[in-house]
């Protein structure tokens, strides 16, 4: 669990004005000495061994007279963020007692009665496996190297994350272990994924048995670089990154703790792929569902998150954290204490204004700014992100079904034929490029030969991309509701309408020309004049609306036709709820 106590990037880079001289490792100056750094003298959070393997690397000793590290990290040293308060008794609620400086107390010491830490898993891991050094730590876990002694894994090597039964002190933590397990097993078949091989427990552990990734943390290689990655370097660590979490969130899952800790090389080549890693804080999440337990790690969550409702769009979040920091060295978000970081979450605009943010193509600096964007509605899907022009001509990009379209299309199917219209008007203001990754999603839909796809295109295509983990997540039984209720035929000119989100459209620079060329064509075919009675009933609001109030500024009372704010709120989407919440 990586709250605020994961290996931060203060460790491990030493102020240029300090000492310029020091090479990227352990850093024991900036970890022992801050009083509020309570992690750094326990054994969890000594960095993980799999470091040594780059102590002599090349890049590893270029790195000692790096010059380019941007600004950010001369000016001040960055001392570890202080235990955190809030979050942190949160923490303590998730997993009981567990205070980070006990995570290395033997088992047993902690008693707890009436938790059943019996997981149903094989007894036999010692039988199976003989377990040989660590490889890294975390909070709850540590990763070992074992080698198989029969069956398939005779003689391979593996790796092992062992978490100790003893510190499973509450119904939450032991969930939170099981949940890990299932979810792992369930997403298989992802070339960005650790593949999970099987789980075991005993008395005292569970072991997760997995593929072994020998080439280290991508923190490890973004610190060997002195923290700056050229834009070529960052798209290829993006579009692994998006790849693998467009998977899980079209399966139903949200990883919540994504941060490059948690992503890990297979090899120690340059080329080697990336593979998310460490599962322990994922949930399942269908489409429309918010999530509001608190979890992640201070520096990577999402402002949703602290506000405690939230969905996928949270992990993307964290991706732009990740890819601010790939091009330019530092945090986004930054602050001595952890309640300082979440202020800085909630309401900072991360700086473009430094080095080498002029310098960076306008398309990297579009592609991360919307995925920082604090609104989660105006934030890029992991599938919209890689159809994004930053990525788009990527060799390695493949842009996967998206479950964003979905749920566009089920709220325009239900929407009055006047916001469908209006809807139209907007789509067709957008240029091909605009609308290139709508094209994609259509294509993956499978048209008919007539060029047409129903709601049981989505079913046909969903299952197609299956695994357990959908089923578990229940996104298959969500559609099948879903696409029961709904056979009419749609083109992709209609697709169009009923795919783009508004809200991701406000988001960008010429929403306004937008708006207001897409009004001029419904003011030709389709604003008519409406009664506000009338507008009320086909927006569906209900009977406790004070429509009167709230609706005269949609017409226009010249000619009791649509205004332009009554077009622009109806593309938007409105609920009673929307009002009642004004
Ligand atoms: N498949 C693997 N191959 C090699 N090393 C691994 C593997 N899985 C995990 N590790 C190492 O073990 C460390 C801890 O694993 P993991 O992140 O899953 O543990 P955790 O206790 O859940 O961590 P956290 O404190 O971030 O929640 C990783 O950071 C990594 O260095
Ligand atoms: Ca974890
Ligand atoms: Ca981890």
């Amino acid at each position: 669990m990586g709250l605020c106590h994961g290996k931060s990037i203060d460790h491990h880079l030493p102020t240029q004005s300090q000492n310029p001289a020091i090479p990227i490792e352990k850093d024991s100056t900036t970890s022992n000495s801050h009083p509020a750094d309570k992690t750094s003298d326990i054994p969890f959070y000594s960095p993980s061994p799999l470091r040594s393997f780059f102590k002599n690397s090349p890049a590893n000793s270029a790195n000692s007279s790096v010059t380019s590290t941007p600004l950010r990290f001369f000016k001040r040293p960055f001392p570890p963020p202080s235990p955190a308060k809030h979050i942190k008794s949160l923490l303590a609620r998730r997993h009981g007692s567990v205070k980070p400086n006990e995570a290395s107390i033997p088992e047993g010491h902690e008693v707890v009665i009436g938790l059943d830490k019996n997981f149903g898993y094989s007894n036999h891991f010692v039988a199976h496996y003989e377990l040989g050094e660590e490889v890294g730590r975390g909070h709850f876990g540590y990763t070992c190297l074992a080698k198989g002694k029969k069956g398939n894994f005779k003689a391979h090597d593996v790796a092992v994350k062992v978490i100790p039964k003893s510190k499973m002190s509450t119904a939450i933590a032991i969930e939170d272990v099981r949940r890990e397990v299932k979810i792992l097993r369930a997403l298989t078949g992802h070339k960005n994924l650790v593949q999970f091989y099987d789980s075991y427990e005993d008395d005292d552990n569970v072991y997760i048995v997995m593929e072994l990734c020998k080439g280290g943390e991508l923190l490890d290689r973004i610190l060997s670089r002195g923290g700056k990655y050229s834009e070529e370097d960052a798209k290829e660590v993006m579009v692994q990154i998006l790849s693998v979490v467009a998977f899980c969130h079209l399966q139903g899952v949200v990883h919540r703790d994504l941060k490059p800790e948690n992503f890990l090389y297979l090899s120690k080549d340059a080329k080697s792929p990336l593979k998310a890693i460490d599962f322990g804080l994922s949930d399942y999440v269908k489409p429309d569902e918010r999530l509001n337990d608190i979890v992640g790690s201070a520096y990577y969550v999402a402002p949703e998150v602290l506000h405690r409702s939230y969905g996928t769009e949270a992990d993307m979040w964290s991706i732009g954290v990740i890819a601010y920091i790939l091009l330019c060295g530092s945090r986004p978000f930054w602050s001595r204490t952890e309640s300082g970081i979440f202020r800085a979450v909630l309401k900072a605009d991360p700086s473009f204004d430094e080095g080498p943010w002029p310098n960076l193509s306008p398309d990297a600096l579009d592609f991360v700014k919307r995925l920082l964007n604090k609104d989660y509605r105006k934030r890029l899907t992991a599938a919209q992100a890689l159809s994004h022009p930053w990525l788009a001509g990527h060799p390695d990009t493949k842009v996967p079904l998206d479950m964003i379209v979905y749920r566009q299309v089920k709220a325009y199917i239900c929407s009055s034929s006047l916001r469908r219209s209006a809807l139209g008007a907007l789509a067709r203001t957008l240029s091909v490029s605009q609308l290139a990754y709508v094209r994609e999603q259509f294509n993956l839909l499978g048209p008919n030969k007539s060029g047409y796809i129903t709601m049981q295109n989505f079913k046909t295509a969903l299952t197609k991309n299956v695994t357990e983990a959908m089923k578990d997540s229940r996104v298959t039984e969500y559609i099948n509701v879903v696409s029961s209720l709904q056979h009419r035929k749609m083109d992709f000119e209609e697709f169009c309408a009923s795919a783009i989100s508004v809200h991701q459209l406000v988001g960008i620079q010429t929403w306004e020309e937008h708006a207001r060329s897409a009004y001029e064509l419904f003011e030709k075919d389709g604003n008519r004049p409406i009664r506000i009675e009338e507008l009320a009933s086909e927006l569906g609001l209900s009977a406790s609306v004070p429509v009167h109030v709230v609706l005269q500024d949609w017409i226009r009372h010249s000619d009791g036709k649509l205004s332009f704010l009554g077009f622009v709120r109806l593309v938007h989407g409105v609920s009673s709820r929307t009002f009642q919440k004004a």
